[in-house]
């Protein structure tokens, strides 16, 4: 049997916690092997260690057969593995082209051939059905054309192994089944992938094998044609999981959130919502579905404030909230978990624990005659990071950038739902978070709704907006096409209204 990639009991520890203790991986050529583990597991840095960002204190890295040291990741390069990070590394404002030769731009004395660059872009586009323009600017194309400009930079670089941390996370289903299509043109051409997911169907549709970690330690690798999804599962997270949401009817109280014929301007400052109503209720979760961009991030925008509503208006517990500033809604009673944990969800060089007060650090009992209470924000942090079980080396003195991704978004969720708001809005609540988490956060959103708050979630995840919600709001090209009972539609039905077709008599 021929591997090409042998990762031979590694060891890497950071401050504070073991993150891959005693693993072995192998790859075989021509294989995608799957990594699965929970948040947190150690998934991103042994394939760190695979890709020369960060050196293991023990075990061996052997590559087609040889063992090597890969000090860098120009020396993974070199050792023909490439790697697709989550967070992409491309210059906006460069196009296609110049994104893929930085970086391998040719040595002193040779002209820089941008036309025979873009040539040959254009050929290993067509030859892998990526459908990459080498002129378009990377401001100017799709996230999801922004992941092939990514895996054109490797196969730019002649790369054979090719690395994917979580690509699906960013991607809309369409995009999901293209990717798919994609992985099975490289396996076809004679690469070989690892792919980090939490989707076990993603692993049961392309995957040769899976091998799965759980707290630095490896559990196993199985053949994933012989074995289900729930035995994943439960290898990841150590216990049955509850795919299913158990939730009673909803027994709506009065109005929370009143939106009413509300305009909204997009980032290309024309109308990106048009005339939308909707109301979420004390007890109740309203979800709204849709492809993504349809005038989801105009909705929740103008609700916390930060875009401008063109005309109509908002309400918040029959108080009109459409101008006040961003602070007064959240002091009225407004929790928001952003799409985006990055820009908007931490302040990834605070502490966690800075990151848990941040919108009421100023009050008491965190802060007193304009000092901060340092150890009234450990307990509160303490609280709710073992609540949400955020793990990290350092418990609450880690700083927010060394988490892992989900990891992160368990803490924003906690951050937001210990302020116990009237309504919380959840955007993309579990994205990025493994099943086990998922199962919990889904937990957590129905027992704010039976306690009488009202939610607004915005999911990608049609399966998670008919499975949570009671009412479920369809958008499509900025307007409201309708809204229906959760426990009177299936996916069809809401599958076609997100195409813009309207439905009789909706509710
Ligand atoms: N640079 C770093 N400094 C300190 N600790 C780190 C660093 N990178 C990772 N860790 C810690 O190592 C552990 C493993 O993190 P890693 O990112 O590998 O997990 P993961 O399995 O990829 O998780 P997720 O599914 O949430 O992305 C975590 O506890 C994380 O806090």
């Amino acid at each position: 049997m021929s591997y090409v990639v042998e990762m031979l009991n590694i060891r890497k520890e950071f401050p504070g916690i073991v993150a891959n203790d005693n693993i072995t991986l192998t790859l075989k050529k021509g294989e995608i092997h799957a990594l699965l583990g929970e948040n947190g597991a150690g998934k991103s840095t042994l394939m760190g260690v695979l890709f020369g960002m960060y050196q293991p204190e023990q075990g061996i890295i052997k590559i087609r057969e040889k063992e090597v040291k890969i000090t860098n990741p120009n020396v993974a390069n070199q050792l023909g593995i490439g790697m697709v990070h989550q967070h992409f590394k491309l210059v906006e404002n460069f196009t296609v082209t110049e994104n893929i030769i930085l970086g391998s731009e040719p040595l002193k004395g040779m002209v820089l051939d941008i036309d025979k660059a873009a040539k040959r872009i254009a050929e290993l586009s067509k030859h892998y059905g990526l459908n990459v323009d080498p002129h378009s600017k990377i401001e100017d194309i799709s996230v999801g054309m922004q992941q092939r400009v990514e895996i054109m930079k490797m196969l730019y670089r002649e790369a054979e192994v090719l690395i994917f941390d979580e690509p699906t996370a960013v991607l809309t289903p369409h995009e999901i089944e293209e990717l798919m299509k994609i992985m099975r043109n490289l396996i076809n051409e004679g690469k070989s992938i690892i792919i980090i997911t939490h989707k076990l169907k993603e692993i049961k549709a392309v995957a040769d094998r899976c091998t799965v970690i759980r707290r630095g330690k490896g559990i196993g690798t199985v053949n994933v044609k012989e074995t289900s999804t729930a035995q994943m599962a439960e290898m990841m997270v150590g216990r049955e999981v509850n795919f299913k949401v158990d939730k009673k009817a909803s027994t709506p109280g009065e109005v929370v959130l009143q939106i009413d014929s509300i305009s909204v301007k997009n980032n290309r400052k024309v109308l990106g919502l048009k005339n939308f109503s909707v109301e979420v209720r004390r007890g109740e979760i309203v979800g709204i579905a849709g492809v993504e961009g349809n005038g989801q991030s105009e909705i929740v925008e103008a609700i916390t404030g930060l875009r401008k509503v063109e005309s109509g208006k908002i309400l918040l517990k029959g108080k009109e909230i459409t101008n006040i500033p961003i602070r007064q809604r959240i002091e009225s009673g407004i929790g928001h978990i952003p799409e985006d944990r990055h820009r908007r969800g931490l302040v990834l060089d605070y502490t966690l624990e800075n990151n848990m007060v941040l919108e009421v650090y100023n009050k008491p009992p965190f802060a007193k005659a304009g000092l901060l209470n340092g150890s009234a924000i450990k307990k509160y942090a303490k609280s709710i990071l073992e609540n949400f079980d955020v793990r990290s080396g350092e418990g609450g003195a880690s700083i927010a950038r060394t988490l892992s991704g989900g990891n992160q978004q368990k803490a924003i969720i906690g951050r937001e739902m210990e302020l116990d708001p009237d309504l919380l809005i959840a955007v993309q609540p579990t994205r990025g978070l493994d099943v086990g988490s998922i199962e919990y956060i889904h937990r957590r959103l129905i027992e704010h709704r039976d306690k009488g708050k009202a939610v607004l979630l915005v999911s990608l995840e049609l399966d998670e907006v008919l499975q949570l919600s009671d009412r479920i709001a369809i958008v499509n090209n900025g307007e409201l096409i309708g809204t229906v009972n959760a426990s009177e539609t299936n996916e069809n039905e809401v599958g076609l209204m997100m195409a813009g077709v309207s439905k009789e008599g909706t509710v």
